[in-house]
């Protein structure tokens, strides 16, 4: 079969479109909260899924242990199905150190205190507009073992107690991808479930590797979510044994 050439985003883009379309049509009558979550949703999930993929094509040996999870666990003559995420946990922590080094949202959505006060010895003044650095903490080396290596293992270690307890809930204040408190992403679990759903279907039918000569440029535009500045190329190769499954 000849080598197809895709942007990756493109593949994702289509099945996020069909997604919101169908939050639109059950939320019609709550017109401002859904801007609020078409904004929210749409450019998060597929820039996070884009950075994903970029990580995974730099680090060959952890898409390797993501597609070898898949072929245990979905095998090679089937489709991934929903029911299969739950048992995906090497899939999920690449998710998770995805949205560690790249989190769509990097400054949180700001803040502003209804009256001062005093936060470890700094006094905030009331309406002052405080926003959160999470891309910053989530490489913080006092908080976190080699920062900038991509290493999913770390949510998953025994012994990084501290790591493997992560979640979305932003419980864990070294962890905040979703933010915190009473504004938390209110998408977090749709987002979680798509996240490892459109990978692992990406990883689990196709093999992905950069165009001949290629390398990837990992540099960051801050526009609504924080994107990659140059797209990302991908050439897939089908995985599955079984060629109907890609009718
Ligand atoms: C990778 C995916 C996503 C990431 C990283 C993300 C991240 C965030 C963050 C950091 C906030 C601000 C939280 C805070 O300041 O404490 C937020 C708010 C929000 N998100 Fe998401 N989000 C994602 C996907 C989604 C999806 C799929 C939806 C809906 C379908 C959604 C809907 C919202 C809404 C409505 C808010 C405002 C919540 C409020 O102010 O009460 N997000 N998101």
């Amino acid at each position: 079969m000849d080598e197809l050439y895709v942007e990756a985003t493109f593949l994702v883009s289509i099945l996020l479109m069909s997604i919101f379309w169908y939050i639109k049509s059950s939320l019609a009558s709550r017109e401002r909260r859904f801007r609020d979550i078409l904004a929210g949703g749409t450019d998060t999930t597929s820039t996070t899924i884009e950075w994903a993929m970029a990580e995974l094509m730099n680090n060959p040996d952890v898409m390797m242990k993501a597609q070898k999870e898949l072929s245990d666990v979905v095998g090679l003559n089937t489709m991934i199905e929903e029911s299969h995420t739950p048992k995906l946990k090497y899939v999920e922590a690449v998710v998770k150190e995805t949205l560690r080094l790249h989190p769509a949202v990097p400054l949180l959505v700001p803040r502003s205190p209804a009256q001062s006060s005093t936060v470890g010895g700094y006094t905030i003044p009331e309406n002052s507009k405080i926003f959160i650095n999470v891309w910053s903490i989530q490489r913080d080396p006092s908080i976190w073992d080699n920062p900038l290596e991509f290493r999913p293992e770390r949510f998953l270690d025994d012994d990084d107690e501290n790591n493997e307890r992560c979640d979305f809930k932003g419980n864990y204040f070294h962890y905040l991808p979703f933010g915190s408190g009473r504004r938390v992403c209110a998408g977090v679990p749709l987002a979680e479930r798509m996240l490892t759903y459109l990978l692992a279907s990406l990883l689990h039918s196709f093999d992905w590797k950069l165009p001949l000569g290629e390398k990837i440029d990992m540099s960051e535009t801050f526009v609504i979510a924080l994107r990659r500045t140059k797209p990302l190329f991908g050439i897939p190769s089908p995985r599955l044994v079984n060629s109907n499954l890609y009718m």
